[in-house]
């Protein structure tokens, strides 16, 4: 079957990745233009997905710090491309969430611009996640991301988030949902992993997966 979920890691690759997210880390900065990108010197992963999915929690579960990427209830809180450092060798990169009601067209225009030429444009982005709430599965707004990615050559993977919201029943007909979408999308990475930031499942699984791209 394509698009399984990502087995949990053995031994060596989850004492790998532990490894990786004992550093510490940091926010560096926040970005609205190109110009003010860090330099490409290192490897670097990136957040995607609705406004409200779970991409700052996720990065705060992976480092193990609370407060470091901001977690809200407010919806497009995330607005800026925030960098984060993980040890001396990797970025994060907590993309602004897409798809939240009522923003104004000139704001996500602007955006939309800075996203496209950040993802088409970044020689060190090896892997972009993207988030899929397990409860709602791919959106149209999420599609218009897939293609961009498709056509940016970005190789992405499917992350589903809030796990410990969702029951065994939904959880399955979301997957299939999901792996149906990610069936249409050449540059998707064939496993997914199911994760909650709320619980932690999942995140030593992607901690390895993460590692193993270093
Ligand atoms: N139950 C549960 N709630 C979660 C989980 N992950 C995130 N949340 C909640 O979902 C809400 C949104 O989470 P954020 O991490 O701020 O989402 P985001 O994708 O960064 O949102 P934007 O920055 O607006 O794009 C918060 O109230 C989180 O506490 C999870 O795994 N389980
Ligand atoms: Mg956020």
């Amino acid at each position: 079957m394509p698009f399984p979920l990502a087995d949990p890691p053995d031994t060596a690759e989850a004492e790998r990745g532990r490894k990786l997210f004992a550093g510490q880390s940091e926010f560096l900065k926040g970005v609205v233009a190109m110009s003010g990108l860090p330099p490409a010197d290192r490897l670097e992963i990136c957040f995607a997905g609705r406004s409200n999915v779970g991409k700052s929690s996720l990065i705060n579960a992976l480092t193990g710090t609370r407060g470091l990427a901001r977690a809200s209830n407010t919806p497009g809180r995330t607005q800026e491309i925030n960098f984060f450092t993980q040890g001396p060798d990797l970025y994060l990169v907590d993309l602004p969430g897409y798809g939240f009601a009522n923003a104004p067209l000139p704001v996500v225009e602007k955006w939309q611009r800075l996203l496209k030429q950040y993802l088409s444009g970044r020689p060190s982005l090896r892997r972009a996640f993207v988030l899929i709430d397990a409860r709602h599965g791919v959106k149209p707004v999420d599609e218009e991301i897939l293609s961009l990615l498709d056509r940016s050559a970005v190789t992405f993977q499917c992350v589903l988030t809030k796990a410990d919201k969702v029951k065994e029943k939904e959880r399955d007909r979301v997957l299939a949902q999901v792996r149906a979408a990610l069936a249409r999308h050449p540059a998707a990475y064939p496993e997914m992993v199911l994760t909650s930031s709320e619980k932690g499942d999942g995140i030593a699984t992607l901690r390895s997966i993460i590692a193993g791209l270093a």
